[in-house]
């Protein structure tokens, strides 16, 4: 194979003014697509609804970015079936020849990438480098995983008995369902689509209701890549409507969810239940929510630590299942580093991301707003509140949050162990670096974790005890990186499928072994 070595995706420099020109460029490209519809796309044919869903601009709801179908029963059914037959000729093709058209997907990414990021900005709310930095690491997830493919295709290493050929063939499972979660629009449902048809399989993509228009663009990408029809399925709809049939068909064999822990977890009791008609066990992996802990040291570059914090804290508005939710200080720093973060976060530059300044935008959707204010008014009675406290004055009717930090919480709060997945943040004082990664590793999630501090021996305690599935030293907690951090989380965080790693693949095949004796 004659493919180049994976390696990430650049971030844009938007400190050069064509970059700027670009992304501007491409802002007025998306505006002046506002209003459009994109039908449903089942078997390779565009069917139209009459009910629609309808997805607005959460820093001005009065502008809609597109509408799209709304798939219900009739429409799921059909794509299973559409799904079902593709699967026939899809999962005998050659896996190369799988893997060529994610690397054109990639490809045509690339040229439309300031498109694709801007389609974030406008939908659901992103900055200029949090949406390109979403778009990065989409086409990450289709150069990795056709790489992967290719790698998993051929002759696997097995110990050798003499009279005897012996392999091993990775197969696909058959159909499944990809549910998207909001917040990584672009790239979660890229990672989650590609790896599955790469691997052999069929699928029925049903994107976050808030985000249906930037996965209809990705299947226009698909498209031109020259996916065959049926292979992907784009049915956007109701999870109240549609949600149990696209787990309990019999004809579903694996559901690929990321989302929050109690979608989650529904999901997985659902999905195991046997249906009459089905022959195999469905599989889940399921991607979960975090209550993400930064521990800062006594032994500690502070400063470093605080833009560890706030980065981490209200990047993309803390709506990242990587954001720190917690600061875990120790006593002797607490005060210095409270009021360092305070300061930092009141700086923010909060507004409607389209603006190249802005650091902050508003919240993904209506009903997060509404989420996060009340958890700050639960917040108000559990700790002391330090910044923010609710929605800004001259920002419009956009759903926008101010950063918010609570100081003195309670471990056992419910700020303190509830995600919130908004610019939340709360402090706890700790009087040892055990007691800071008790009170870390004391609620259900066990997602990203992150630790400041110059003391060798306590970054080896937080190496072994420090229980999550992304743990960072003396850097940020989010950002992992498509082939470099390997992503995926404990307990309720979900299955631990780690995405972007070697690993990732195998979750979405079935591993046959041949053996002929001569
Ligand atoms: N662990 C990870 O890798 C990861 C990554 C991104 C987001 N997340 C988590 O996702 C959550 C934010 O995303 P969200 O608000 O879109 O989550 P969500 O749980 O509301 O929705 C996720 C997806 O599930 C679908 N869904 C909702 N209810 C359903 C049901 N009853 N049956 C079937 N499908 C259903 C939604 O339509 C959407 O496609 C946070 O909890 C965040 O931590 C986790
Ligand atoms: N993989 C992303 C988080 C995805 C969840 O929202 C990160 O590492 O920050």
């Amino acid at each position: 194979m004659a493919v180049a070595e994976f390696r990430n995706e650049p971030a844009t420099d938007f400190g050069r003014e064509e970059n700027r020109r670009a992304y501007e460029a491409a802002i007025r490209k998306v505006e002046s697509q506002f209003g459009r519809d994109y039908p449903l796309i089942i078997g390779g044919e565009r069917v139209t609804t009459a009910e629609k869903i309808v997805s607005r601009n959460p820093a001005a709801p009065s502008e809609v970015v597109g509408t799209t179908g709304k798939a219900g029963p009739a429409e799921v059914d059909r794509a299973l079936e559409a799904a079902r037959k593709a699967f026939e000729t899809w999962s005998r093709t050659d896996p190369l020849a799988r893997a060529r058209i994610l690397w054109k997907a990639a490809a045509i990414m690339r040229r439309r990438k300031h498109e694709l990021s801007a389609t974030m900005t406008v939908e659901v709310g992103k900055t200029w480098p949090e949406a390109d930095a979403d778009t990065a690491e989409a086409i990450d997830f289709l150069e990795f995983y056709g790489r992967e493919m290719a790698r998993l295709a051929q002759a696997q290493p097995l110990t050798r008995l003499m009279g005897e050929d012996n392999e091993v063939y990775y197969l696909p499972l058959g159909v499944g369902v990809i549910h998207s979660p909001f917040n990584f629009p672009l790239a979660i449902l890229t990672g989650m689509t590609s790896a599955a048809i790469v691997a052999g399989n069929t699928v029925l993509v049903k994107p976050s209701v808030h985000t249906p228009v930037i996965a209809a663009k990705f299947f226009e990408i698909l498209e031109e890549a020259g996916l065959p029809p049926g292979v992907a399925n784009y049915v956007p709809g109701d999870p109240a409507e549609i949600g149990e049939m696209l787990t309990t068909d019999p004809r579903i064999h694996f559901v690929s969810f990321t989302g929050s822990a109690a979608v989650g977890a529904k999901i997985h009791e659902q999905a195991a239940r046997v249906q009459p008609g089905q022959r195999f066990l469905r599989r889940v992996v399921a991607e979960m929510g975090g209550k993400d802990a930064i521990i800062v040291d006594s032994e500690v570059d502070v400063d470093e630590a605080v833009l560890g914090i706030v980065t981490s804290a209200f990047g993309f508005g803390g709506q990242k299942c990587s954001a720190c939710s917690r600061a875990i200080v120790l006593e002797d720093r607490y005060d210095e580093v409270l009021e360092k973060v305070t300061k930092a976060a009141q700086a923010l530059r909060l507004g409607d991301p389209r603006r190249p300044e802005v650091q902050m935008g508003p919240v993904g959707s209506e009903a997060a707003y509404r989420r996060v204010l009340e958890y700050i008014q639960i917040g108000r009675g559990e700790g002391r509140l330090v910044t923010g406290g609710g929605a800004p004055e001259g920002l419009g009717d956009g759903y926008f949050v101010s950063p918010t930090i609570f100081a003195d919480v309670d471990p056992h709060a419910r700020i303190a162990q509830e995600e919130i997945f908004g610019p939340v943040l709360a402090f706890f004082k700790a009087g040892s670096f055990e007691e800071a990664v008790a009170i870390a590793n004391d609620t259900q999630y066990g997602l990203t974790g992150s630790v400041y501090s110059r003391n060798r021996a306590n970054l080896e305690y937080a190496r072994r005890e420090f229980h999550v599935g992304n743990l960072y030293f003396n850097r940020k907690c989010t950002g992992a990186l498509v082939g470099v951090h390997p992503f995926g989380g404990f307990k309720m965080s979900g299955t631990d499928s780690k995405a972007g790693g070697r690993d990732y693949l195998l979750l979405f095949t079935q591993a046959k072994s041949v053996s002929e004796k001569f």
